[in-house]
């Protein structure tokens, strides 16, 4: 395997949720403001060892689909899956196939309380040498085997028992090709991967899972993790931010990551976005996690000209490592000119995407300084950034 190797996942999305019940599949379900299918997402857009991210949907929950997801650089358009699991994760495969990555994650998107950590241990268990990588959780009830009326035939070793969760990894060719086989074999009810990889006759290695790592299966499941959510993110946090460039000789400037027609440039190392910077260090402050200069050296020749698009990602996968997530962003723009009016919904909309939330937690706001001071004179611009945040409780 490559010293970094191609990693990429699939969320299967495709199933019914005939048992969840509510109207729609699960997975369209609200959860705490959100699809329950965001959840999942979110945690694999923000995952920074991922280069592929695709999720397979039913067929005809297209529009579902596009409602639900904020696009990211690593989400490949969705695939359609089939009758069965089993079925939804070949198509998912096959989809991947032409361009195969070396690790592929199969994750259910009926498990949102995904962490970085299981994504982290699945990826690093195959790295180092697993062929398949499941994680698993010690049983704590007495487990018995029944036959067809309920008579107890068999009580296993407890010990030796694990109920396994996603996400799983797996060195893809060998997925694929068990995937394949299994299925020409006319095998088509096997619940999860690891299964169709024992199958085939693979070693299946267990790490150990999160008893938080649930799959919401039941209508009860919907009541305990909306509980759950609205308990546990109750560390809020509040950060601010704030940058200045000056202008100089050029076209446009950069403001919230929409390039704006002006009769000035900005000085800077980067293209010099004061928005997406004061946004960045607001996020990082709420994290007391240095600052955008901490993370993106501005001695640092790869920095220069980069788009800012990168710093305020890389500060929502910092939020997202740490399992919070952005409750409002707030923004002024001071200066003279560009107007910013025009321009406020284009921003908006452009750092929900960077931030996988909804615009409805993005305010952009503007003012003159009444041509006083450094602004009102033209000679710069400047932003100020307020975020606030939700961290899982103490
Ligand atoms: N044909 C199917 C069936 C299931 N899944 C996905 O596999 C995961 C685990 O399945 P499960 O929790 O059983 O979901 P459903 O099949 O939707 O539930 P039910 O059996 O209650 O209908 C879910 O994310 C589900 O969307 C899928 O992609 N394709
Ligand atoms: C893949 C899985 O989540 C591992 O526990 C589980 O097997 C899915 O089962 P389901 O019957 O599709 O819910």
């Amino acid at each position: 395997m490559r010293s970094k190797p191609h990693v990429a996942a699939i969320v299967v999305a495709a199933g019914r949720g005939l048992r969840a019940g509510g109207g729609r599949p699960k997975q369209y379900r609200m959860l705490a403001g959100r699809p329950l299918l965001s959840h999942a997402l979110r945690t694999f857009q923000h995952h920074d060892g991922l280069s592929q991210l695709l999720v397979v949907i039913g067929a005809g929950d297209e529009d579902l689909y596009g409602a639900a997801v904020t696009l990211s650089a690593t989400l490949l358009p969705p695939v359609t899956g089939g009758e069965t699991r089993q079925a939804s994760v070949l198509a998912g495969l096959e989809a991947l196939a032409a361009t195969p990555p070396d690790i592929v994650l199969v994750h259910d998107a009926a498990r949102p309380f995904v962490s970085a950590r299981l994504i982290d241990d699945a990826i690093a268990t195959v790295a180092t040498g697993a062929v398949a990588a499941v994680p698993g959780t010690a049983v704590v009830d007495t487990i018995k085997t029944v036959d067809a009326d309920g008579r107890v035939v068999g009580t296993p070793e407890r010990a030796a028992l694990r109920a396994v969760q996603t996400p799983q990894a797996f060195a893809f060719p060998a997925l694929l090709d068990a995937h394949r086989r299994a299925a020409a074999a006319g095998i088509v009810g096997l619940t999860d991967d690891a299964s169709v990889m024992e199958w085939a006759g693979h070693p299946v290695t267990v790490f150990p899972g999160e008893s938080g790592n649930v799959k919401l299966t039941l209508p009860e499941d919907f009541d305990a993790a909306k509980r759950r959510m609205q308990t546990a993110m109750n560390d809020v946090r509040v950060g601010q931010g704030y940058d200045v460039h000056a202008f100089t000789e050029g076209d446009h400037v950069w403001l919230g990551g929409i390039r704006i027609a002006h009769d000035r440039g900005v000085l800077a190392h980067s293209d010099g976005d004061v928005v997406l910077h004061a946004a960045t260090d607001a996020i990082l402050g709420a994290l007391a996690d240095g600052d955008i200069g901490t993370h993106f050296p501005p001695s640092d020749p790869q920095w220069r000209g980069a788009s800012s698009d990168r710093f305020l990602a890389h500060a929502a996968g910092l939020l997202a490592a740490r399992g919070g997530r952005l409750a409002m962003l707030d923004v002024t723009v001071v200066c003279e000119a560009p107007r910013v009016g025009p321009h406020r919904e284009a921003m908006r909309e452009r750092m929900a995407a960077i931030l996988g939330v909804g615009t409805d937690r993005i305010a952009v706001k503007a003012t003159t300084s009444e041509k006083m001071g450094f602004t009102g004179r033209r000679e710069g611009l400047a932003a100020l950034a307020v975020a606030t945040v939700r961290l899982p409780g103490q």
